[in-house]
């Protein structure tokens, strides 16, 4: 994979969404999200074959823009409907199983300290995801909220490996972390609950630019 897909990486699932999670997609899209992770969970979250269509709906959209389909937690479905990678946290089947399973896709790994890191690398991680950076009411049971001292270890170390900072990333704040290193932003409330969700994908995308 490409850095660059990392720049503003949009994560979703039907229940972050205040419309339809086609038409807040398509908006992130038109806005210029670089990859787009289905994260289908929560509250009401989809399961079986209505998950499975939503699924199909979304990765024809990310098809059509030319950006990754990235399915969060659940390889068998990620297989099934060839999605272009997935993305696993500590709890999740671990890197090395995972990495065989999706051969030649997208593997992206949470990581929380250097040890992890190292580790996500030698399991043949394609990128990793660090957070949460800052307050996240989306997510319950994250790590204490980090800031941006990792991505700078992280950098510092590997600078050439992709890495993404996650939680509590606004458009206010979206430049702190580049400038800490990150490759780019995964923001799911930035996006799916703006009342523009393609204006706020767009600014998103100029603090990358501005931060280059
Ligand atoms: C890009 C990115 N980074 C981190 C995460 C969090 O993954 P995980 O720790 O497995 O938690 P869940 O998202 O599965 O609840 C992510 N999804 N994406
Ligand atoms: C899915 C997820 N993972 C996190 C982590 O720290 O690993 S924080 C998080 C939620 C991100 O949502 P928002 O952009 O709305 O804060
Ligand atoms: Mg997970």
């Amino acid at each position: 994979m490409e850095k660059e897909q990392l720049a503003v990486y949009f994560i979703a699932g039907t229940p972050n969404c205040l419309t339809t999670i086609e038409e807040t997609l398509q908006a992130a899209i038109d806005g210029g999200i670089a990859m787009f992770q289905f994260r289908e969970k929560g509250e009401g979250a989809l399961t079986g074959e209505r998950k499975k269509q939503i699924a199909l709906r979304l990765q024809a959209k990310c098809k059509q823009a030319g950006i990754p389909f990235i399915i969060n937690d659940d390889i068998a479905l990620a297989i099934d409907i060839a999605a272009d990678g997935v993305h696993i946290g500590q709890e999740d089947e671990p890197a090395s199983v995972v990495r065989e399973k999706i051969k030649g896709g997208i593997v992206g790994v949470s990581v929380h300290t250097m040890d992890e890191f190292e580790k996500a690398i030698a399991d043949g991680a394609d990128y990793v995801g660090t957070g949460p950076i800052y307050v996240t009411a989306t997510k319950t049971d994250t790590r204490p909220v980090a800031g941006t001292t990792l991505i700078r270890k992280m950098k510092d170390k590997y600078p050439d490996f992709p890495i993404v900072g996650i939680g509590g990333i606004t458009i206010e704040n979206a430049e702190e972390v580049m400038k800490a290193g990150a490759d780019g932003v995964s923001v799911i409330t930035a996006i799916s609950h703006a009342k523009n969700p393609k204006q706020a994908a767009s600014q998103l995308k100029n603090v990358f630019s501005r931060t280059q």
